[in-house]
């Protein structure tokens, strides 16, 4: 499993100074070598197919007009309609965007998923506005972007700091626009709007899921094993009410408010409810608070980045004393991060794998919505599980085959379907 560090960025070109999009065009350096004849369409993967940039003026609620900016990017629609989720932050880029759909192109066809890759996002706090002020953004941004997205082109769902009533307001957006209900048009819904049971926390069980996976292979119990958990929102928290009710112990926690440790274990309901009532973990009782530097440093059996994008990078990879890396956020970990943590012997299960059942539950629910008919949340559960043990076990085994590490196995895979899609729609698609 072990991969041999390579550099193919010459030393004055770094990824990590390149920020997402150059960690991604890294990655994609990195799998070249592999894909043998589709390697000739490979300048395909290290553009986005379509990049919209918008303006989104609103009234504030104390009657000034701001304008903010917003993103819808297409990496890549060869094997089906762009797919990904939005994102509200006041650090969102445009190079940002671009990363965060190239890695859903990826890990769409990772987990062989009928999408291409996609993702949007607006530069703003979210913190900083009232939910009438969100509403009138959120609609704002779902009119401009509405000539690129729909049901069959491309389908938004939530990211950072969005979540089912932001899709809410764009489906309803999108649907008045249409003239006609369109519940296709994204996923991540409330259910009583066509959403899919199961979606909310889809990503943190596929996180739970594979992680289970890869602790199994590296013979370690969960029952008492150690979790440190960074981002403690849909995804972080889901995943760690898993690891908590399989018997293990979630040591440490960090958010945007800081980070909270107890070497007993957190009491993980009572700090997901703390963090509801209190907008981050910072001071929860029964615990100590603690340097983000000693987070890292946390002697542990799982570590769960799910917040940002190279939060593990060559500044803290040397520190980190985890068994297996689960990546819940997309791009948590740089590739300099990536040869430090593989010669210490550290597992990482990566992002287009481990943080997949998010979309796949997406997948679900575009389904759900075109048929018009709902499964249970057994049937849901039951089906993400096979699909997320299959796709952790499917590039185990390309891993074992290329001797190299799950991120570059689960890149080959991914990378290779989409070359061959791309190679059969012909010449001047
Ligand atoms: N929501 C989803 O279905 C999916 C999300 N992801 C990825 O998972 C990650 C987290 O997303 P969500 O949980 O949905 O977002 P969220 O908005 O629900 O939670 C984000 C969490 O990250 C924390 N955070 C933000 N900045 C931080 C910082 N500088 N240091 C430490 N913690 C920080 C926040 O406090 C919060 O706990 C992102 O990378 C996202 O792209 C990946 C697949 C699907
Ligand atoms: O559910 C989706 O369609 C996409 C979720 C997402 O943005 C992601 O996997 O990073």
């Amino acid at each position: 499993m072990a991969q041999q560090p390579v550099h193919r960025l010459p030393s004055y070109l770094n990824p990590e100074a390149l920020g997402p999009w150059g960690v991604y065009l890294e990655q994609v350096d990195r799998v070249t070598p592999y894909l043998g004849e589709l390697g000739k369409w490979v300048e395909t993967l290290k553009r986005p197919k379509r990049a919209l940039i918008v303006d989104i003026p609103i009234k504030l609620d104390n009657g000034v007009i701001a304008h903010f900016e917003g993103y819808r990017v297409q990496h890549n629609t060869s094997r089906g309609p762009g797919k990904g989720g939005v994102r509200y932050h006041q650090d969102v880029t445009l190079a940002e965007v671009m990363a965060l759909a190239a890695w859903m192109s990826v890990k769409s066809a990772a987990v062989n998923l009928p999408f291409g890759g996609a993702k949007g996002g607006i530069r703003l706090d979210p913190h900083q506005y009232s939910l009438d002020e969100l509403e009138r953004i959120t609609r704002r941004y779902t009119s401009e972007i509405g000539v690129i997205i729909g049901p069959n082109k491309d389908i938004p769902a939530p990211d950072v700091n969005t979540n089912a009533q932001t899709m809410a307001w764009m489906m309803d957006t999108y649907s008045m626009n249409e003239g006609g209900t369109t519940t296709g048009v994204v996923t991540g819904k409330p259910v009583s709007l066509g959403g899919s049971l199961g979606r909310v926390e889809a990503t943190g069980r596929g996180v739970f899921v594979t992680g289970r996976e890869a602790a199994h292979d590296c013979g370690i119990a969960l029952e008492g094993a150690r979790v440190v958990v960074q981002g403690f929102g849909n995804v972080g928290g889901t995943a760690a009410r898993l690891f908590h009710e399989q018997g293990a112990k979630i040591i440490a926690v960090q958010d945007h408010t800081g980070c909270v440790h107890n070497a007993n274990g957190l009491d993980i309901h009572a700090l997901l409810q703390y963090a509801e009532e209190h907008g981050g973990v910072a001071g929860a009782p029964e615990t100590e608070s603690m340097a983000p530097s000693d987070f890292w440093a946390l002697e542990t059996e799982l570590l769960i980045p799910a917040a940002l994008e190279s939060q593990i990078n060559a500044d803290n990879a040397g520190s980190i004393q985890a068994r297996i890396i689960v990546e819940g956020a997309n791009g948590p970990t740089t590739p300099q991060a990536d040869d430090i943590l593989t010669s210490q012997g550290v597992l990482i299960v990566p992002d287009v794998i481990a943080n997949a059942g998010g979309v796949t539950v997406s997948y679900f629910e575009w389904v759900q919505d075109f048929s018009s008919f709902y499964w249970t949340e057994t049937e849901i559960n039951h089906r993400l599980e096979s699909m997320m043990r299959a796709a952790y076990t499917a590039t185990s085994a390309v891993a074992k085959t290329h001797k190299v590490t799950l991120r570059t196995a689960a890149f080959i895979v991914g990378c290779a379907r989409i070359l061959e899609a791309r190679q059969v729609r012909g010449l001047y698609p």
